[in-house]
């Protein structure tokens, strides 16, 4: 059977997306140079619809492929800010990015569900095998005018297996057209892509792998997510889903794909051969022209795909894409788990868009904060060490700011109120210069100290008296200055007065 639910059913989502009046579709032709990817971002950074492109200049005779821009960004009406991303995993929506948040973390303590494996299904009803296709004359978008290639890879879910066949990784990683039969794509080494490449390469060996674009929406919400090394995101997925993906195998290798995924490349990556790839308009808002570095290939020798195929694409950069809702939000909601895990006592976690997602705000729990007696110096050292050093779902992050239970931190007038006025510079903070350093932030990688190493600090805002498990200050607004009843009162004949509602 093919899963139907747009949880489950990338086709079925984009529906979802129409339903909800959260979709524009563009029937005049639409170049994917640079045309596409401008209207994306630009959609982006206003919080607009979501877009598919259903004629894409250089599209095949079948129409391979349609693009989706922005599948997973924000839409404009507040009451349904996260609305599409809830989509993702069939909560309302209404639903809250800490509903989401937990909705992903639920999967965390829970019995994997593995995939179902069927014998056909929608992925297989157009296959191309090598010499049938010629990658530079598929519509992939040029997004940015300095990208350093067409980055047919955004939104895809890379599929690797390691030699034991004991773990199937589902992640996301960037790669663009390189000629007519390969790709070539950025390849961090400690992410779990680059492990297991690793383990492939040190045997000798090319890594199998498949990117399935337009997989199940729940899918690729576990592959944006740094969940541990070794545990497979198909045995996550199902547990958030409440039931097995049914899943194929490939025809060139024995990965398996979504079954109703809307494209596959089947492929294997070169042990040794690197290629000049990037730049790439990234997730901190930034291209610099001419920044190529030798990446791994990845050749193609087989591409399936169903009518009518849809390929997703995240036109990234600045706020805000899907590597601000799905990359930093869920790497947040992991270091927060992993506090947990250690016994620190932190309530929530989020990555704050307006911080291009380089921090992470902790709220702790000052109850079992105080229950810890433990001094500010001792808990910031005790949280760094932990997310910097030991664990790489912190790599990405630079700040962590820990923040008391008065403040919302999905809103970040509240923690730059908290971070402004309770942390007080140096004193109140740990720096970290000897550990990982994420090289795509613009002040490491183009900046003037190492590139890879260090530039990380963790920034109490906690005041002293929360260490006691007490708040000895109120904030002077309205929802904290004045009693409840009072509050609701004034609330209740406010329009009445003439002010807006
Ligand atoms: C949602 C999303 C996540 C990522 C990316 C994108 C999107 C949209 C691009 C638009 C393609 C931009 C690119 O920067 N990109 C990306 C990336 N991680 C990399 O190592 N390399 C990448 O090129 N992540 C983050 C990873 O997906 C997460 O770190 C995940 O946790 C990895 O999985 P795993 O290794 O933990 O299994
Ligand atoms: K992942
Ligand atoms: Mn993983």
């Amino acid at each position: 059977s093919n899963q139907t639910e747009p949880h489950l059913n990338f086709r079925a989502f984009v529906e979802a997306l129409k339903q909800d009046n959260d979709l524009v579709e563009i029937n005049e032709e639409i170049d994917p140079h640079l045309e596409a990817g401008a209207v994306i971002r630009k959609a982006c950074e206003t919080d607009d619809k979501a877009q598919l492109f259903n004629n894409l200049k250089g599209a095949h005779p079948d129409g391979f492929f349609r693009i989706l821009g922005a599948p997973a960004s924000l839409r404009h009406d507040p009451k349904q800010q996260w609305g599409r991303i809830a989509r993702h995993l069939a909560l309302p929506p209404t639903a809250s990015m800490k509903d989401i948040l937990d909705k992903m973390l639920s999967a965390s303590h829970a019995k994997p569900i593995p995939p179902r494996i069927v014998e056909d299904g929608p992925v297989k009803e157009n296959k191309l095998r090598a010499g049938d296709f010629d990658l530079n004359t598929l519509p992939a978008p040029l997004l940015h005018q300095a990208d350093g290639g067409k980055f047919i890879q955004t939104m895809g879910m890379d599929i690797l297996q390691s030699p034991d066949g004991k773990w199937t990784n589902w992640s996301i990683s960037r790669a663009m057209v390189l000629d007519s039969n390969n790709l070539v794509g950025l390849i961090v080494p400690t992410q779990h892509i680059g492990l297991i490449h690793k383990m492939w390469s040190d045997q000798g060996k090319d890594t199998p792998y498949a990117i399935a674009f337009g997989a199940p929406p729940a899918a690729i919400m576990a592959a944006s997510m740094p969940i541990p090394d070794g545990v497979s995101e198909a045995g996550w997925t199902g547990a958030i889903s409440g039931q097995a993906l049914d899943v194929v195998k490939c025809e060139t290798n024995d990965l398996y794909v979504p079954a109703n995924a809307e494209i596959v490349f089947e492929g294997t990556i070169c042990a040794t051969r690197r290629e000049p790839e990037g730049p790439f308009g990234e997730m901190h808002g930034y291209v610099f022209p001419g920044d190529a570095k030798p990446e791994p290939v990845f050749k193609v020798n087989m591409i399936t795909y169903r009518h009518g195929a849809i390929l997703p694409v995240s036109s990234c950069g600045r706020i805000t894409d899907e590597t601000h809702t799905m990359l930093g939000a869920l790497c947040a909601a992991e270091i927060g788990q992993l506090c947990r895990d250690a016994d620190i006592p932190i309530s929530d976690a989020f990555s704050p868009f307006e911080t291009q997602v380089t921090w992470v705000v902790l709220k702790v729990d000052i109850k079992k904060l105080a229950s810890m007696s433990i001094g500010p110096q001792e808990f910031r050292q005790k949280v760094g060490d932990l997310i910097f050093l030991h664990n790489k779902a912190g790599n990405v992050i630079h700040r962590l700011m820990l923040v008391g239970p008065d403040i919302d931190i999905y809103n970040f007038k509240d923690v730059a109120y908290a971070f402004t006025t309770r942390c007080r510079p140096s004193h109140d903070e740990t720096f970290y210069e000897d550990c990982y350093g994420f090289n795509l932030i613009p002040y490491m990688g183009h900046g003037f100290g190492p590139h890879d190493r260090g530039g990380k600090v963790v920034s109490d805002a906690l005041m002293p008296s929360e260490y006691k498990g007490e708040q000895n200050f109120q904030q002077a607004s309205f929802l904290h200055s004045y009693p409840p009843e009072l509050q609701e009162s004034v609330n209740a004949r406010w329009s009445k007065w003439g002010f807006r509602d």
